[in-house]
């Protein structure tokens, strides 16, 4: 089986992969349109920001299995994968810690002005007066949209900051604010309103697009810091350079719209050279403990696949199967039984939508269950039992 890697991973993991018998083809520098042609001969593919789109998937004929080494999954074109059958997994929670810390970076970057106090310094100039007119973060509100993975870790890192927590997120309940010591918010416009820091930890998807609005940004105090580590496509960002630009808000971003695709070289963005916008490369990912974390991860994935054909942190499978009725055989373990119960459902034109066969201790009976579009009638049911050297029994079930 063959694996291919579309962008960095650790050396270590790449190792286990080959010592899991995997034929690996490790292509870091592999982009978007290589990937477009398809990948002729490998079942898994591996990749962090590289771009897995629809061209792809449709070309890629043995692929089974795409493993964002990462939390964020938008992208891969999820929807052709789901449409090819194929696996999309990530790695959850991972690099939050990562994420976390570099969020904190950034507010006390923008607060005590540390990129410009260090490029100063490196071009031997002495500017204590301009740098002491830092606010501090003692005591001031810190909004969180988001309260996922990351979103918790930099309410605990701001907790200890001293910072008050007010947060928004769509499964935060009143239990789940409590325990974590803040204020929960019926909205995000509510958090913003409250906010002298405002930090989004939002996955990117058609619902969050653009969630952080004109009208949020515009509702932040005057000051206020906006902290995005999440995505671009989840602020409006021609407001937020609005903001910046009038001086009103100050900007800590990971993400950004022209973020370029390539590792290094040159490039021109309109927030270069904004005094109140602090930017970093896209890291929140890149230490080494959340690179080794993610990876370990990964690994964990691919071997569970293929020593088990399981698929942990399996995003696209479908969560309701709509099958009304679900069918458990008991049967003995010999070849052929399975298939003579699906060649009944066939002949009933009954469509076994999941299945699930699993074996007893001794390995002589099995139980196999099946989710099906209709309900099989008393003769497609008697049909099935007839063989009594193979079935033991056949039970119908109503799902609802
Ligand atoms: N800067 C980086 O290097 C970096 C690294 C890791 C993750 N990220 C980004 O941060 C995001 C959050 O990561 P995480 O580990 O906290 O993920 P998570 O899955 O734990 O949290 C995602 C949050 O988004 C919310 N959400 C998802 N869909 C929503 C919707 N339709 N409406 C409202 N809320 C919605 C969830 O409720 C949850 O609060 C990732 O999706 C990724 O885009 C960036
Ligand atoms: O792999 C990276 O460098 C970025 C990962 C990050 O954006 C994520 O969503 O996990």
């Amino acid at each position: 089986m063959k694996v291919t890697i579309a962008d960095k991973l650790p050396e270590e993991a790449i190792d286990q992969l080959k010592q899991l018998g995997l034929d690996v083809d490790n292509n870091p520098g592999l982009k978007e349109k290589d990937l477009a042609s398809g990948l002729k001969d490998s079942q898994i593919l591996i990749v962090r920001s590289t771009v897995v789109n629809k061209e792809c998937i449709d070309h890629s004929p043995k692929l089974s299995l795409i493993i964002r080494a990462g939390a964020g999954v938008n992208n891969i074109d999820i929807e052709a994968a789901s449409g090819k059958g194929i696996y999309v997994a990530n790695c959850p929670g991972k690099n939050a810690i990562a994420v976390a810390e570099l969020t904190l970076g950034l507010i006390l970057s923008l607060d005590r002005f540390i990129p410009q106090n260090v490029s100063d310094f490196n071009a031997g100039k002495w500017n204590k007066a301009a740098y002491s007119k830092a606010d501090g973060l003692y005591g001031k509100t810190i909004g969180i949209i988001g309260t996922g993975m990351i979103g918790q870790e930099v309410i605990k890192r701001a907790q200890g900051f001293g910072l008050n927590v007010i947060a928004w997120s769509r499964s935060l309940t009143s239990e789940m604010a409590d325990e974590m010591e803040i204020e929960r918010a019926g909205s995000i416009q509510e958090v913003a309103e409250a906010s002298d820091i405002l930090s989004v930890h939002l996955a990117m998807n058609a619902q969050t697009k653009g969630i952080i609005s004109k009208e949020i940004l515009s509702s932040l105090k005057d000051g206020a810091m906006f902290i995005n580590t999440s995505r671009d496509g989840v602020v409006d960002e021609e407001a937020l350079y609005d903001e910046v630009k009038n001086g009103r808000l100050k900007a800590g971003l990971d993400v950004f719209s022209d973020e370029p695709e390539f590792k290094e070289g040159e490039f021109e963005s309109r927030f270069q050279g904004l005094d109140n916008v602090c930017i970093t490369h896209h890291i929140g990912a890149s230490t080494n403990q959340a690179q080794m974390a993610v990876a370990d991860d990964a690994v964990d994935i691919v071997r569970g696949y293929i020593k088990e054909g399981k698929v942990r942190n399996w995003l696209n499978r479908c969560e309701h199967t709509e099958s009304p009725w679900q069918l458990v055989v008991r049967h003995y373990d010999k070849p052929g039984v399975i298939a003579n119960v699906m060649n009944e459902l066939k002949e009933a034109n009954i469509n076994a939508q999941e299945l699930e066969n699993v074996i007893f201790d001794r390995k002589l009976a099995a139980c196999c269950t099946i989710q099906l579009d209709a309900e099989p009638s008393e003769k497609v049911l008697n049909n099935i039992c007839t063989r009594q050297d193979e079935v033991i029994s056949a039970t119908l079930v109503p799902r609802s």
